[in-house]
């Protein structure tokens, strides 16, 4: 885990969003999506790119480019699709057990791959094999079963038992493929199922259209590769990594450019270079900026038609911008990882499938009711990511609530409703429709809603090992408890404390609600390892000195988590100094002491380890699980409840630092 000191603000960037703010002029001229689209399209040649011809082993997954016909006939010949004998239909009429026909052997026997070279006459027949090459004069096959062979002076004999109708057991020229005939239509994406197609058909190669590439750049001083280590500050470039997996996913080849600084020189020649190579380039970060920035004196020397928009009415993307140079779209994607996505998809996305010569992405819509009612920026179309939950009457959509710099939401979402620009939210219980991301995925097998725990991977894992898919939504343990009680979710793990009894969930439940017991978590004083002011000290004590010390900074929780409502009876009414820092998270907690934005807080002792600091132990909560009795008898359900009790589950939590 990183120890690094805060993040300075590039005071270059700050001051300029003050300035913008106060000149009340963000962009050039906000429009709506539509618009967008419509300038940016019209300044585009949106046909597909020109023909290529690839050997067939590379053709997979490419777009045929025009109609591709059979070069030859499948099957070549007139083939036998028995293990038999070639023959004239007319010398086996009346044919039978009783009464063989007798006809006699050729002197020759038509393996596979053999041209014939003897003429089949009247009364003859001929061996052939599943696969051989009819000869002149036969018309049918007869089955060696339906067969005997004989000897007489003048040689083999055969013996027909059964009559054949002419052209039985004959694979006949063409009959499959017929040459000249339409193989692929431009536009088919090619499969394994395609390429045996064309080999068959006499093709080592297949016109497709080219792959549009898409220069990928990302702007940024903070921006690292991913996997580098994190200078303070610093964040993995993963715009570049989801844009040109993104790329390859819509039918483009992606160039990556990569990271470049706010440095016009660099940027600028990253550009020319973009433009040079690409048929389209694609940078992310660095948009919101006001005019007289980097990218925007950049991209204000764009070849004609230059910048069509900046600024679009939706959330996430306001800031997007769409330019063309020449004939060649740039497109600058906000930076906020959700945004940039988000925008790829439906600005940019479209343009490089009509290159690659695919058909637009299909869509699909599906009823839900909003779950929670859902707040909304007014003047933005707002596109509010959410997963979904089954229901006894339908979908129930839970907005992930992450916010455009998540860069988790668009993977974790099952799609996303609009909210209009014009309306300030949306209330629990309204009707929405839900355009699915990544087509219509199988239903989860489980679904928990409420609180995440580092501990439910376990158990979770095991299930996952067994075949069973789990979804969690991590909304906290009250947000789940409701959530129960609606029937929305299979389990709703909690750890809520009543301060009053001391007791954890118990006091919770409501009628339909059973509890199931799941582990504890000890809660305690997190520190930098090495601190004076609360090494060898005890939990309690620990919490009484440093609310006296002034300079001791706290990092507190949210009202309403369990590790607040701990804190402030610790407490007793004192106020120390960063009480009013109050993240959602354990996680947060450290991050914010290990990085020394904080001197102590408060959090659970696997998450203090995991982040290398100092634990004081303060109180034992309670992790369990609420379970709305409808949910009660679901296999899944069951599946869970063995896993939470199985040894080696228990094991491994225990290993994990959970108590029984
Ligand atoms: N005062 C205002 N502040 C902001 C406004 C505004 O109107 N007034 N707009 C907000 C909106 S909306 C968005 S969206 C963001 C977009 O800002 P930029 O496009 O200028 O992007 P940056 O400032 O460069 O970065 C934002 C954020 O995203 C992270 N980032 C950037 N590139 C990447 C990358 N390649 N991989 C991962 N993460 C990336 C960057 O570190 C920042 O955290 O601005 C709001 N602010
Ligand atoms: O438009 Mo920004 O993308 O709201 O977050």
């Amino acid at each position: 885990m990183p120890d690094a000191p805060p993040p300075r603000p590039d005071p270059a960037k700050l001051l300029d969003r003050v300035r913008r703010a106060a000149r009340q002029e963000q962009f050039l001229d906000v429009v709506s999506a539509e618009e967008a689209t419509r300038r940016f399209h019209a300044a585009l040649d949106l046909r597909p790119l020109a023909a290529e011809e690839v050997p067939l082993a590379a053709s997979l997954g490419r777009v045929v480019a025009r109609t591709v016909t059979a070069a030859c006939d499948a099957p070549p010949f007139d083939r036998s699709s028995v293990d038999g004998f070639a023959l004239r239909a007319a010398d086996a009429a009346g044919a039978s057990e009783a009464a063989p026909r007798r006809l006699r052997l050729n002197a020759e026997v038509l393996a596979c791959g053999v041209a014939p070279a003897v003429e089949l006459l009247p009364g003859t027949a001929t061996a052939i094999a599943t696969g051989g090459m009819l000869p002149r004069g036969a018309d049918a096959v007869a089955m060696i079963e339906w067969t005997a062979l004989e000897e007489d002076s003048e040689g083999p004999v055969l013996l027909l038992k059964r009559p054949l109708a002419p052209g039985q057991f004959i694979g006949f020229a063409g009959s499959d493929i017929a040459r000249g005939e339409a193989l692929l239509r431009a536009g088919t994406v090619v499969t394994s199922r395609e390429i045996g197609m064309l080999a068959a058909a006499g093709h080592a190669t297949v016109p497709v259209v080219r792959r549009p590439r898409v220069a990928v750049i990302s702007t940024g001083d903070e921006l690292v590769p991913p996997g580098a280590p994190l200078p303070p500050g610093g964040i993995a470039d993963s715009n570049a990594a989801i844009l040109s997996a993104a790329v390859v996913e819509n039918g483009g080849e992606p160039i990556p450019l990569g990271i470049f600084r706010d440095e016009e020189a660099a940027l600028a020649g990253a550009l020319r270079d973009g433009l040079a190579r690409a048929d389209l380039v694609v940078m992310s970060g660095g948009t919101s900026k006001g005019a007289g920035d980097v990218s925007h004196r950049i991209l204000s020397r764009l070849e004609p038609p230059g910048v069509l928009v900046h600024g679009v009415a939706l959330k996430p993307g306001k800031p997007l911008c769409l330019a063309v140079s020449g004939r060649t779209p740039v497109v600058v994607l906000p930076g906020f990882p959700t945004s940039a996505v988000f925008t790829f998809h439906e600005f940019v996305v479209p343009v490089l499938r009509a290159l690659a010569g695919l058909p637009a992405r299909e869509e699909t819509t599906a009823p839900a009711r909003l779950a929670v009612r859902t707040p909304s920026e007014l003047g933005r179309t707002e596109y509010v990511m959410v997963s979904l939950a089954e229901t006894a009457d339908g979908l129930a959509a839970f907005p992930l609530g992450k916010g455009s710099g998540s860069v988790t939401a668009f993977s974790q979402a099952d799609g996303f409703f609009a909210i209009p620009a014009l309306d300030a939210g949306a209330d629990a219980d309204t009707p929405v429709g839900v355009r699915l991301i990544g087509g219509a995925a199988r239903p989860p097998d489980l679904v928990l809603i409420g609180s995440h725990c580092v501990g439910l991977d376990i158990v979770l894992d095991a299930l996952a090992a067994d075949g069973l898919r789990a979804r969690t939504l991590a909304v906290g343990s009250l947000g789940g408890l409701a959530a129960a009680k609606r029937g929305e979710c299979d389990l709703a793990p909690a750890h809520l404390l009543d301060p009053a009894s001391g007791a954890y969930n118990e006091t919770f439940l409501a009628p339909g609600l059973r509890l199931v017991r799941g582990w504890r978590r000890r809660q305690g004083v997190v520190f930098r390892p090495g601190d004076p002011r609360f090494e060898g000290l005890e939990g309690a004590a620990a919490v009484r000195r440093a609310a006296g010390d002034s300079s001791c900074l706290l990092v507190n929780r949210n009202a309403g988590s369990g590790t607040r409502i701990l804190l402030d009876g610790l407490l007793g009414g004192a106020r120390p100094a960063g009480y009013a820092n109050q993240p959602k998270s354990h996680n947060a907690v450290a991050a914010a002491v290990a990085q020394g934005r904080a001197d102590w807080g408060v959090a659970i002792e696997t998450v203090a380890r995991d982040y290398g600091l100092g634990f004081l132990a303060l109180a034992d909560e309670h992790y369990d699980f609420f379970l709305p009795e409808a949910r009660a008898g679901r296999a899944a359900v069951e599946a869970f409840l063995a896993a939470l009790a199985s040894d080696t589950v228990r094991a491994r939590l225990a290993g994990a630092g959970f108590g029984a």
